[in-house]
């Protein structure tokens, strides 16, 4: 009996202090549950795991300063592609307060902006564009605003894959102006390719056809890209960072580019307000040609058709005609300078490389005959499957140097880690377009421009793969690529089927070799 007692006590005794054990086990256990699920919701867990997680490496910085005397003043994405390949393709360096991460080949780009792209979508401050009148347009825009979605929508319903094939009439129509104003005057070559890239757009943004040289709206496009060439890097300057700067008198350290901005803010807002009046004028006399502008004006007026308060109706034509007017301006200033800047880049690359050139005609040729020879026609956009040696010209052109060479900075909206580091809340993530270009684990020979990398091994190529950086990353993608593309292929298979390009020569008929050569800024 006593030892059953006992034996019984003992069991019962062991079991109760099982039980408790295991009930304060279950309430710390759900209590810990409890302080991450709470740590983690107000981010404090991220905190203090990327406190003990360091930045991506980066070169050596000083104290308080950081890398800001060692960041590059100019040609920023080559200095950046040469430090990855002491640091890595993913650097981390920080400045006034600051962090930035430069992604320099494209497998973090994809990582972090497009497979994170919730995180990875918004953009920093672009203090001196806001002075200079830019806004508000999508590239700036902050990801997730309003804003952000309406004019994002707006350019996927006008220049989706489908939407932009009815425009390529127009394109085809002035890529053989531009042939026809090369062969006459090929010295002013320069002035030609802009000419059909601002014609283009115009066009297609506002109905506008652009016939005299000394055109009203090519002197606006001109003037604008000039200013904003010289505006500082984008988003980068002091003003960018410590938008206070702006009030202080233009005497005081790092208020220079607040200056400039407003000095140019006049003659910037030309690109966006001209025409749309322009197009208003044209409605008004019912002569208004199919148009972005067009699109967007009728349907503001449909809406305003609805609204019987006057006030309500003044209220909301200010504010929509804003942003219709950013939207157009978006167009130019996006879609003009890449296009001329990549033909400028088309030209110098036939100059250097005539061989590819050949090549590139001698397709043409095997597929319409030799053209003024009574057998032939030019190249349409319904060719292009059928001249692949020409496509891998285009696509080489993407990558040999990109237009837009450091991308558009984006900003982080949460703490993250990326293979062990540390990518904080609100750093600016520069994505080195260029830098993914050079990468010579994908490309072979990187500097060289040889369109033959992209053919098939069994043409002689080396299948390498087209360059999927070109148009940016994720959310940000570049939502006028359709429109671009055909347009600079039209343009590239009407010179390379009407007109050879060399260099000049000097007077003793000496070849100049050019100089190759790059402007910095957002496009170059
Ligand atoms: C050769 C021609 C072009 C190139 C190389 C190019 C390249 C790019 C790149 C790299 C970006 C940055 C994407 C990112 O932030 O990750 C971008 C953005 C953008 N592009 Fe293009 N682009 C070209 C033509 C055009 C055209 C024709 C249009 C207009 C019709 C256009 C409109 C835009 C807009 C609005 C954005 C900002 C998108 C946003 O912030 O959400 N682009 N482009």
């Amino acid at each position: 009996m006593s030892s059953s007692t006992t034996l019984f006590s003992n069991i019962s005794s062991n079991s109760t202090s099982l039980f408790s054990d295991k009930c304060t086990l279950t309430v710390l256990t759900v209590s810990f549950l409890l302080v991450l699920l709470v740590m983690k919701e107000t981010g404090v867990l991220k905190f203090l795991q990327n406190s003990k997680l360091s930045l991506p490496p980066g070169p050596p910085k000083e104290p308080i300063l950081g890398h800001l005397r060692v960041m590059p003043s100019e040609n920023q994405s080559d200095v950046f592609h040469e430090w990855a390949k002491v640091y890595g393709d993913v650097i981390g360096l920080q400045f006034l307060g600051r962090n930035i991460i430069v992604l320099d080949s494209f497998q973090p780009a994809k990582e972090l902006l497009d497979n994170r792209g919730l995180y990875y979508s918004c953009r920093p401050n672009f203090v001196v564009y806001e002075l200079m009148g830019i806004s508000p347009v999508l590239t700036f825009l902050r990801y997730g605003t309003k804003e952000f979605f309406k004019h994002r929508k707006i350019f996927q319903s006008f220049f989706g894959k489908r939407e932009s094939a009815e425009y390529i009439p127009t394109q085809a129509e002035y890529a053989k102006i531009l042939a026809g104003n090369l062969i006459r005057d090929p010295q002013q070559y320069v002035w030609y390719l802009e000419k059909f890239t601002t014609s283009v757009i115009i066009r297609i943004s506002s109905g506008y056809q652009v016939i005299e040289d000394d055109d009203m709206y090519i002197k606006i496009a001109h003037e604008y890209s000039k200013k904003l060439n010289d505006s500082g890097s984008p988003g980068n300057t002091p003003v960018d960072y410590f938008p206070w700067l702006r009030y202080l008198p233009s005497w005081f350290p790092g208020t220079f580019y607040a200056f400039h901005a407003r000095s140019a803010y006049k003659m910037m807002r030309q690109e966006f307000d001209v025409p749309v009046e322009y197009v208003q004028r044209q409605m008004a006399n019912g002569t208004a040609q199919p148009s972005f502008l067009l699109y967007l004006l009728e349907g503001l007026n449909r809406r305003l058709e609805d609204i019987e308060d006057p006030l309500k109706k003044q209220t909301l034509y200010r504010e929509e005609l804003l942003h219709i007017a950013g939207a157009a301006g978006t167009v130019y200033s996006a879609g003009g300078e890449t296009a001329y800047a990549t033909l400028q880049t088309f030209i110098l690359s036939m100059t250097l490389y005539p061989e590819v050139q050949r090549s590139a005609q001698e397709e043409i040729d095997r597929v319409f005959g030799v053209y003024d020879n009574g057998v032939s026609r030019l190249p349409e956009i319904e060719d292009r499957e059928n001249l692949p040696f020409v496509e891998c010209v285009l696509q080489e052109l993407f990558r040999w140097h990109p237009a837009v060479p450091l991308g558009v900075p984006h900003r982080s909206t949460s703490d993250d880690v990326y293979n062990g580091m540390s990518i904080p809340k609100g750093s600016i993530i520069f994505s080195n377009i260029r830098g993914m270009s050079l990468d010579e684990r994908i490309y072979s020979d990187p500097d060289s421009f040889n369109p033959m990398r992209f053919m098939p091994k069994e043409k002689g190529g080396k299948e390498e793969p087209y360059f999927a950086a070109r148009w940016g990353f994720g959310r940000r993608i570049c939502p006028g690529r359709y429109l671009a593309e055909t347009q600079l292929w039209l343009a590239i298979a009407t010179i390379l089927a009407t007109l050879n390009i060399r260099k000049t020569r000097d007077e003793n008929g000496k070849e100049i070799e050019p100089e190759v050569k790059f402007t910095d800024g957002l496009v170059r």
